[in-house]
């Protein structure tokens, strides 16, 4: 049997490498181990979709949502599809997070080969995600954090910034088609998660499992600006149940549509625009899990 390491030598402030033969211990005893090192953008896809190919048992994301974003690219189209390990090196990490994996990379390692589990992944458009997709503010200023913010602020600069953006107040219309149901409505952000892990956070979305075939979707209504400081208040304690600025609904597909062509923000990078049609697959992709 044969298990590939995917490794980004950026991430985890360039400690990649010091992981590399502990990962290859772990495996050994069950697999025939190779390591591939990615050298720049979109590589962790082509190696991953190599492994497909190849029909690899095993592929391990070693970096951070980046790297894990790209390897499930590569996997989530093809018809034999490996086992995946994430050995979380980022400043987020809410994939390994979601999965109830250790953020200590020494500790995760030690769930390679271990318990698996079948997770939902998310298509939008012609991409994949495994975790959050989001159109309005917020993405904007995801897109703006910048490497050293994120590395003095940790996943608070996400909030931190959105919170800004958020609060300059800046709307627009979203048209959203799901379950036969057609609304149109005054947004300020629009937010799809497939885990309880958003930017760190557990407490967004607490409801989403991730094998629960659901899209988890928010649209944060259009208000005043005291509505606005009301609602990133609640974002972030995560109890939407008495909040009517927040409209919360579970589907397994919805069309997206707006006037403007609004970007998307993808597991947290900035891809493609408006109009997008997303859905879940449902247990696509077996994982490592963590401790339940
Ligand atoms: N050798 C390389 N040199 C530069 N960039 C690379 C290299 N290999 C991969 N990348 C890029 O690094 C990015 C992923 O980085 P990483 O895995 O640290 O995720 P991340 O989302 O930036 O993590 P976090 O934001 O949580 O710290 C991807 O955009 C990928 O294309």
């Amino acid at each position: 049997m044969k298990a590939m390491v995917i490794m980004n030598p950026t991430s985890g402030k360039e400690q990649a490498g010091t992981y590399k033969e502990n990962i290859v211990e772990q495996l050994s005893s069950t697999y025939e181990v190779i390591v591939k090192e990615t050298q720049k953008e979109h590589d962790a896809t082509l190696f991953a979709r190599e492994a497909c190919d190849e029909k690899y048992e095993v592929v391990v994301l070693v970096g951070g949502d980046g790297t894990v974003h790209e390897g499930i690219e590569g996997i989530a189209e093809q018809a034999h599809r490996p086992i995946v390990g994430v050995v979380p090196l980022g400043t987020v990490n809410d994939f390994a997070r979601a999965l109830r994996l250790p953020l200590e990379p020494e500790e995760a390692i030690a769930y390679l080969g271990k318990q698996t589990k079948a997770v939902d992944i998310g298509k939008v458009n012609e991409q994949y995600f495994v975790n959050l997709l989001a159109v309005g503010s917020l993405p904007d200023a995801v897109g703006d954090v910048s490497i050293e913010q994120k590395t003095a602020l940790g996943a608070f600069a996400y909030f931190f910034e959105g919170a800004k953006a958020a609060i300059a107040n800046e709307t627009y219309t979203l048209t959203l088609q799901y379950d036969d149901q057609q609304e149109e409505m005054e947004a300020m952000l629009f937010l799809v998660a497939l885990t309880d892990s958003v930017a760190s956070f557990r407490n967004i979305a607490t409801d989403a499992e991730v094998d629960d075939g659901l899209l988890h979707c928010y649209v944060i209504k259009a208000g005043s600006l005291l509505d606005t400081t009301r609602v990133m208040t609640t974002l972030f304690s995560g109890d939407f149940s008495d909040d009517t600025s927040v409209h919360y609904f579970t589907t397994n597909c919805v069309n997206i549509a707006s006037s403007e062509p609004y970007a998307l923000n993808v597991d947290g990078d900035m891809m493609g625009q408006l109009p997008a049609r997303i859905e879940v697959l449902k247990q696509h992709i077996h994982v490592f899990h963590g401790q339940v």
